[in-house]
């Protein structure tokens, strides 16, 4: 392996260039796209782009581009053209939902409809990745790998990143250690480390479970707000711990801690989707109007560290019928769902009621 970064390393380098606000490149043959995420823009950054001419966009997903009453020519996005007003507050606003209601913004928002959009929408996946608002300012280049030279920028190879982007499941066990737990003296704990440079993963797994024998599992998706401050908006703390103690109950089982915050937004967007709840939207539309599908989550990386750890059956605790068709899509037959009804309180249970009904949960 050469010494310097593979394309896996310059997707790693690229999400943490936007999320610092510094440029990336993406290469489309010759070509490409200079990009910067909406939400770090800043002022001299956007002076900047446009001291370099040229007419930037500011793509979006099609989801954020329907609140905006902009036409997304380009099937799951939409390409805004900047107006020569526009500042960073401008771009902000458009990425950003939370003064929709108090200041609209006026429109008609012109968008593009000639041209290639793959590299476009490359940008969009990686600032979701970045965990940052689905939203990239973005301007044609000539000469990708120049441009990028010159200014000392992270440059992406179209294809390169986009398979990167899909296929990148695969972790490296850091760790494990012994950890006694309230539910079971026979705890462990497994951290896995994924070879993208994203979050960390851990497996907490409780007695020796058999491999040959279909075993008590759960995926649980990291919720900071409910799983350690007890928050009453919806049901995680309260399944965390059932899981846990049923586990202990049977002397054995695995579960799985994935940090996968806020179906996959991570924890800064799912307070915007807080915050748009507060205005009178539910958990789905909130997504939306933040430019979200309604989960985000990857359910393969789960699948990927069971197989890892050696199961390839479980009994899932859920409610999510949905969870249970991405296990066995990616290998892990599900024996049996082992449902898991707990935390229903006064304050979450409009939340529940609109899992059941849009996202297909069983209450
Ligand atoms: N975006 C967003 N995420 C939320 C919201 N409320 C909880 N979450 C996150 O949702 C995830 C848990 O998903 P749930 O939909 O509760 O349950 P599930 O994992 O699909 O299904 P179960 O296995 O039955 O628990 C956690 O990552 C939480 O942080 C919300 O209003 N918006
Ligand atoms: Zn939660």
């Amino acid at each position: 392996m050469p010494l310097g970064p593979d394309s896996i390393d310059q997707l790693a380098r690229a999400r943490n260039d936007l999320r610092i606000g510094v440029p990336v490149v993406i290469a489309a043959g010759d070509a490409g796209l200079l990009i910067l995420a909406a939400e770090t823009l800043s002022a001299a950054r956007l002076s900047a782009l446009r001291g370099l001419g040229g007419a930037p966009v500011l793509a979006v997903t099609a989801r954020r581009a329907k609140t905006l009453k902009a036409r997304p020519y380009d099937g799951d996005l939409a390409r805004i053209e900047l107006p020569e007003t526009a500042d960073p507050d401008w771009v902000r606003a458009v990425a950003e939902p939370a003064d929709d209601l108090e200041k609209p913004l006026l429109g008609p928002f012109v968008t593009r409809r000639d041209g290639d959009v793959a590299a476009h929408r490359a940008a969009i996946a990686l600032t979701k990745s970045a965990r940052l608002l689905p939203a990239v300012l973005a301007l044609g280049l000539e000469d990708a790998r120049g441009f990028a030279d010159t200014h000392n920028l992270t440059l992406l190879a179209l294809e390169e990143a986009a398979v990167a982007l899909a296929t990148s499941t695969t972790f490296e066990e850091v760790v494990s250690a012994r950890v006694p737990l309230a539910v079971a003296r026979a705890g462990r704990v497994h951290v896995f480390r994924p070879r993208d440079g994203s979050e960390e993963h851990y497996a907490v797994e409780i007695g020796a479970p058999s491999r040959a024998a279909p075993v008590l599992a759960r995926l649980h998706s990291a919720c900071f707000t409910g799983d350690l401050l007890g928050s009453l908006k919806c049901d995680c703390g309260a399944q965390l711990q059932a899981a846990l103690a049923q586990m202990g109950a049977e002397g054995a089982g695995v579960l799985l801690y994935l940090n996968q915050e806020g179906r996959g937004i991570g924890l800064a967007n799912k307070m915007r989707a807080y915050a748009l709840q507060d205005q009178g939207f539910d958990t789905v539309e909130a997504n939306h109007r933040l430019g979200f599908e309604d989960d985000e989550r990857d359910f393969r990386i789960g699948a990927a560290i069971l197989r890892q750890m050696g199961f390839g059956t479980v009994r899932l605790m859920t409610n999510n019928p949905a969870k249970i068709s991405m296990m066995e899509a990616n290998g892990i037959a599900v024996a049996e769902r082992v449902p898991l009804k707990v935390g229903h309180t006064g304050d979450n249970a409009a939340y529940l009621a609109t899992k059941a009904a849009k996202s297909g949960h069983l209450l």
